[in-house]
């Protein structure tokens, strides 16, 4: 956590810290950046709670504003149940809690220039950054719990009615810790507890699917991530309504098959289906053809063994047979995390299928691009030697340990513990939904200063207050403000992801 002096000061200027509305500060180092948004590290000066604050530039999302609205919908809806699990006091016995390793949004207001959404803060860096630094993960040590906690994560969004649509490793963050869990890591943990900190983030292209009758259609994602189902969907906007409807929609199972691409990037350090062309990457994609590299299968390994049919299985080109996130916590390769009863469900005799993969010369074995469809490439992750997870007797007994730390001093609240908190109940929660906003204030930015000119507390207070008036909820006000704004970088997505 960086110094007190690294935030803006005040200068003791009643009249001017009387026409600063924002209760946020930012640092003017950015935590990480998308197409169409950046995110600063921030603080709310009332409560000196820290928060990451993701600015969305109103520009770059013009005639996209929808999906802003649906993205800061998902998630309000996502925070308030994970709040009234946090109040229930529900018990869980998995190893992670999935609703834990979803990214929390706190507030949410809109400027002139921004739409801006505060959420719970996370570590610089994500996992492809950790992996591409690695080359590969350690597959029993790191590979395996990563893959365990983000299936818990899929998981809770499943159960919640929530697709996700571009489950990858961009968009997996670090939780802030305040204490290290070092002594879990002494004491000889089976596991990299750094499994406890993975955040699934960037809830952009996630939707609801409240019904069975709600079809999905839309070819949205991240191409190397892309589900078979959803590559089918490709162009579909351009086709006759009949002719859409002929396309089979597809469901949360497209979450499943990218859980297998992470999970092979992370054992291999470079994706299963990209080809030297996008056009040889969908083929593969369509067919199942991923890439197994000799030497990286070793049947008389019994992690690897389960790693490569737990990767099979993720990849099943007939979504109706692929496993729900639900079925695969049974698995062998991640069902030491979860607490389920009958382990022999719901695989049987398929846990013994192996694919017979391809050795298709197409493939590259080579290190993905940052979130982009796969081609740019600069070395081969090299393979990890294997181990053996042995279940620890006190495991139980060092998880609640983490547990309780974990509730103590991640995710979003104060850095300054021996500050006094406000909020009484926010004591015992990482997860407590405050600042509550005063009714009629910050909250859809009629009273707000755009929030990073606060760094310097000198921007005047007219800048902004007229223009940002206009609630993020309801369309049609916030479509109306954003009226003949420049659509040259709406266009700037499409390189990171389809969505056509
Ligand atoms: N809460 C957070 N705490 C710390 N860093 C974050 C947080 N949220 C996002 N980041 C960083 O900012 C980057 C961009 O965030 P995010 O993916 O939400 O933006 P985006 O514009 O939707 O990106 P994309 O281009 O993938 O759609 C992330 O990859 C991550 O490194």
């Amino acid at each position: 956590m960086s110094s007190e002096e690294a935030w803006p000061q005040r200068r003791g200027n009643l009249d001017f810290e009387e026409a600063i509305r924002c209760k946020y500060v930012t640092k003017n180092n950015q935590l990480g950046d998308g197409c169409f948004s950046v995110v600063k590290e921030c603080m709310n000066i009332h409560t000196r709670d820290l928060f990451a604050m993701k600015l969305i530039s109103k520009k770059t999302v013009q005639g996209k504003l929808w999906l802003i609205q649906r993205e800061v919908s998902l998630l309000k809806d996502m925070s308030t149940r994970i709040r009234e699990l946090e109040l229930s006091g529900a018990q869980n016995h998995d190893t992670f809690e999935g609703h834990h390793h979803v990214l929390q949004l706190f507030d949410y207001f809109e400027t002139a220039q921004h739409i801006v959404l505060v959420t719970q803060l996370c570590d610089h860096g994500d996992l492809y950054e950790n992996i591409i630094e690695a080359g590969s993960l350690h597959l029993a040590r790191q590979a395996r719990p990563y893959t365990a906690c983000l299936l818990s994560a899929i998981h809770f969004l499943h159960e919640n009615g929530v697709v996700h649509r571009d489950v990858k490793a961009e968009n997996v963050i670090f939780r802030r810790r305040v204490t290290e869990l070092s002594e879990f890591a002494r004491r000889g943990s089976d596991y990299d507890p750094t499994a406890h900190d993975l955040v699934l983030a960037d809830f952009g292209l996630a939707t609801k699917l409240n019904s069975s009758e709600d079809e999905l259609r839309e070819c949205v994602g991240t191409i190397s991530y892309l589900a078979p189902e959803v590559m089918k969907c490709q162009g579909i906007s351009r086709l006759p309504p009949a002719e859409q409807k002929k396309i089979a929609p597809y469901d949360q199972s497209i979450d499943v098959w990218a859980l297998g691409v992470l999970a092979y990037f992370m054992m291999t350090g470079y994706m299963p289906f990209d080809c030297d062309t996008d056009a040889e990457t969908r083929k593969c994609i369509l067919e199942g053809d991923y890439y197994v590299e000799d030497g990286l299968r070793d049947e008389h390994d019994a992690d690897n063994s389960l790693f490569w049919n737990f990767i099979h299985l993720c990849f099943n080109v007939n979504a109706s047979e692929r496993p729900s996130a639900h079925d695969l916590r049974k698995h062998p390769f991640v069902r030491a995390f979860f607490e389920d009863s009958d382990p022999s469900e719901p695989f049987g005799n398929r846990i013994r299928l192996q694919k017979s993969v391809s050795s298709s010369s197409l493939h590259k074995l080579q290190t993905p691009s940052r979130s982009v469809s796969s081609t740019s490439i600069s070395h081969l992750g090299s393979s990890e030697s294997r181990a053996t997870i042995k279940r620890n007797a006190s495991r139980d007994e060092e998880l609640n340990k983490i547990r309780e730390t974990l509730k103590k001093t991640l995710s979003m609240a104060s850095l300054r513990p021996a500050q006094p908190v406000r909020n009484a109940n926010k004591d015992n929660s990482t997860f407590m939904l405050a600042p509550v906003p005063p009714t009629g204030s910050l909250m859809n930015g009629c009273l707000s200063l755009t929030p990073e000119s606060k760094s310097n507390f000198n921007t005047p207070p007219s800048l902004s207050r007229t223009a940002s008036s206009n609630n993020i909820s309801p369309p049609a006000s916030a479509s109306t403000a954003l009226t003949g704004m420049d659509s040259s970088s709406s266009r700037k997505r499409a390189g990171a992801r389809f969505d056509m």
